[in-house]
């Protein structure tokens, strides 16, 4: 493969988007956005970290990037327009598989009309892709993880713990068959980000909202800490995938809380909010969940508690956390 055959192999043919001006074939691109403001993020899925040949295909690799960057968009309460593929590359992937990697991509992407207007190519050692998203999104409708107030109700889009489960499973070298677990397997291969309910939430006044990369105890840490309140969580209340119903108690707790990459939203709106988000979800079939309550307690903000009985304690923002030595 060559980097300039390669490119030309992956340029769209033509825009979907009004506002991309400039796409492929310059030193950048240039996308204009009168009257909304922009959102700009980046994700990186690192080969062996993210993703492994035994737990995806080529197409999955492109989709779950692109997915896991539009989830973090509709997290800001946005809408995405265009994006731009830095891929690093071993020699020993073959085109038609690279190819794959942007079918994955652009098979999403035309869901939400979105436009691949440039990147970079680079041939170096395992896999790596990292995306950039950019989004607009109305003035009034930035949903911040400091927008938590005192008395909110504690959301979840979805249900939990699917993507982790599905891992698992294609982890497993068993030989039985998959079959009980498709639907956690396409979780984990194929997530869907909840673009549609946030722009249906348009006219909610106020909500915080984080997608669930790391698992929600990761996720309802930050919210707790971005916002100075205290997250209360009843475990009983979480959603939780069909798949898990195999597996013992403790792996679909553990699953649940900080398996992650099930890329649903955590969210928090007032009471009288509450009852309208539920009825947007209830239109659009997207399951909703009230799994806590927000407080504003001086010696607990900024955490996140699990509520056991009557008992509080702390939910430690436990998940996929990267370090080095
Ligand atoms: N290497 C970096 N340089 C600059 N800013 C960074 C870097 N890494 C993370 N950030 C910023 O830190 C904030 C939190 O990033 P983080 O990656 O934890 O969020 P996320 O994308 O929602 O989570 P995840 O990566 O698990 O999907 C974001 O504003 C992000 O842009
Ligand atoms: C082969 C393979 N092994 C393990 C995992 C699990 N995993 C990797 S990164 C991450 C958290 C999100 O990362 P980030 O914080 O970088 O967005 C999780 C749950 C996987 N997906 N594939
Ligand atoms: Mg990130
Ligand atoms: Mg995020
Ligand atoms: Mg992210």
């Amino acid at each position: 493969m060559k980097e300039f055959d390669f490119i030309r192999a992956i340029q769209p043919a033509n825009l979907r988007q009004s506002h991309v001006i400039k796409g492929i074939g310059d030193d950048a691109a240039i996308v204009r956005t009168p009257y909304h403001d922009s959102i700009l993020t980046v994700d990186t899925m690192v080969e062996n970290i993210h993703f492994s040949r035994k737990t995806v295909d080529p197409f999955h690799i492109g989709w779950r990037a692109l997915a896991a960057n539009i989830s973090d968009i509709a997290a800001m309460g946005g809408v995405p327009i265009a994006y731009l593929v830095s891929i690093v590359v071993s020699d020993n992937w073959k085109e038609h598989e690279l190819i794959e990697i942007y079918n994955g991509m652009d098979e999403l992407a035309r869901k939400y009309n979105m436009d691949l207007i440039g990147g970079d190519t680079v041939i170096g050692q395992e896999l790596s892709i990292s995306i950039t998203v950019m989004g607009t999104v109305a003035a009034n409708g930035k949903r911040y993880r400091s927008h938590a107030r005192d008395g909110d109700v504690v959301f979840v889009t979805g249900n939990l713990g699917g993507s982790a489960c599905g891992l698992h499973v294609l982890l497993q070298d068993t030989g039985n068959s998959l079959t009980p677990f498709k639907d956690a397997i396409r979780k984990h291969q194929m997530p869907i980000p909840n673009v549609e309910f946030v722009e249906r939430c348009a006219s909610i006044k106020r909500m915080a909202l984080n997608d669930i990369s790391d698992g929600i105890a990761s996720e309802a840490n930050e919210i707790a800490k971005a916002s100075n309140i205290s997250i209360e969580i009843e475990p009983d209340k979480l959603p939780t995938h069909k798949d898990l119903e195999h597996f013992p108690s403790e792996l679909q707790y553990q699953w649940k809380m900080s398996g992650g990459e099930d890329f649903e939203l955590l969210g928090t709106v007032s009471l009288h909010e509450w009852h309208e988000i539920k009825k947007i979800a209830n239109q659009i079939h997207v399951p909703i969940t009230k799994i806590g309550s927000v407080h504003y307690h001086t010696e607990r903000n900024g955490k996140a508690w699990i509520k056991d009985n009557n008992k509080l304690l702390r939910l430690e923002p436990t998940g996929y956390i990267h370090k080095t030595k």
